[in-house]
């Protein structure tokens, strides 16, 4: 079914994940808003989506600035003319064993990956509600919202907790009828897993590249994703097709975590 003059949002869009499920949805017929901190990559992504036919508007916003997530969803109802569909992809990696893990580390990491989600399911529901209509909001989780990943505990701990909110927002929002979920996918090679193998290799001493090739190996399905493997499942949560799911954190990750 169709997302056909719908409008979503989509967090972290000017790169990775968040570029794929923006570009996916224009091609399933949604108008997209896109909201980064990166203003020039936002500029780039929306060129792509007015190329391919469909209305676009940017907003730079740091999704862990509840005020700026409220301003980003006002300026999408007033540029594209509506608000249907909520992408909290926007997130952040870190890698540190939990020996040396500072408080600011988890304050940072909390703030985005954690507060971002939290701040964007908030805004959006209250979006919908004002305006009498259904909604889908969509949050990024990840396999490590379902394993604890050695070097990656306060990652981890923040998809846990995004897994937490997804299921909690959805018994809240289920009477208005606002569906919440979330994707999780595992090894994608975006920006980030450069940055988790780079980190990886300080710590351990691993060569570069040897932790990404590692992870690889644990899929079943023998290769890394890409954002169109995740933009795939993105565009099944936001269509009506997934109208009768909600609070469901979905593994998308080519056979690697098994729930
Ligand atoms: N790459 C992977 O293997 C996996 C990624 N994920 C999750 O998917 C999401 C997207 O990941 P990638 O595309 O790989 O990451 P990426 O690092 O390539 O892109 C993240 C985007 O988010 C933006 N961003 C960061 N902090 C922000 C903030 N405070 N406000 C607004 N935008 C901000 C960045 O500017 C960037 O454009 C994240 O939530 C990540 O945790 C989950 C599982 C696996
Ligand atoms: C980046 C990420 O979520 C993992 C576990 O690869």
């Amino acid at each position: 079914m169709s997302i056909e003059g719908k409008v979503a949002l989509v967090t972290g869009a000017a790169q990775g994940i968040g570029r794929g499920i923006a570009l996916r949805l224009a091609k399933d017929g949604a108008d997209i808003a896109l909201v980064d901190i990166k203003r020039e990559a936002l500029a780039a992504v929306a060129a792509e989506i007015e190329a391919l036919g469909r209305k676009v508007t940017t907003f730079v916003a740091d999704v862990g600035d509840r005020a700026q997530v409220r301003a980003a969803i006002d300026h999408t109802e007033k540029a594209l003319g509506g608000f249907d569909i909520m992408i909290n992809n926007a997130g952040i990696a870190q890698v540190k064993p939990i020996a040396s893990v500072a408080p600011e580390d988890v304050e940072r990491i909390f703030r985005i990956n954690v507060q971002g989600v939290l701040w964007g399911i908030q805004a959006a529901a209250d979006s919908f509600m004002a305006r009498e209509q259904k909604g889908k909001i969509i949050n990024a989780c990840s396999i490590a919202g379902h394993d604890g990943f050695a070097f990656l505990g306060v990652y981890s701990a923040t998809k846990f907790a995004v897994r937490a909110l997804t299921q909690a927002a959805a018994k809240e929002y289920a009477s208005k009828g606002i569906t919440v979920n979330a994707y999780c996918p595992g090894v994608v090679g975006t920006d980030m897993w450069v940055e988790i193998d780079h980190l990886f290799a300080q710590i351990t001493g691993a060569p570069e590249g040897a932790t990404f090739r590692k992870y690889v190996e644990g899929i079943a399905l023998g290769r890394a994703e890409t954002p169109e493997d995740v933009a795939s499942l993105v565009s099944y949560l936001s269509s009506p097709d997934s109208d009768y799911m909600t609070g469901q954190s979905i593994l998308i990750d080519g056979g690697l975590v098994y729930r």
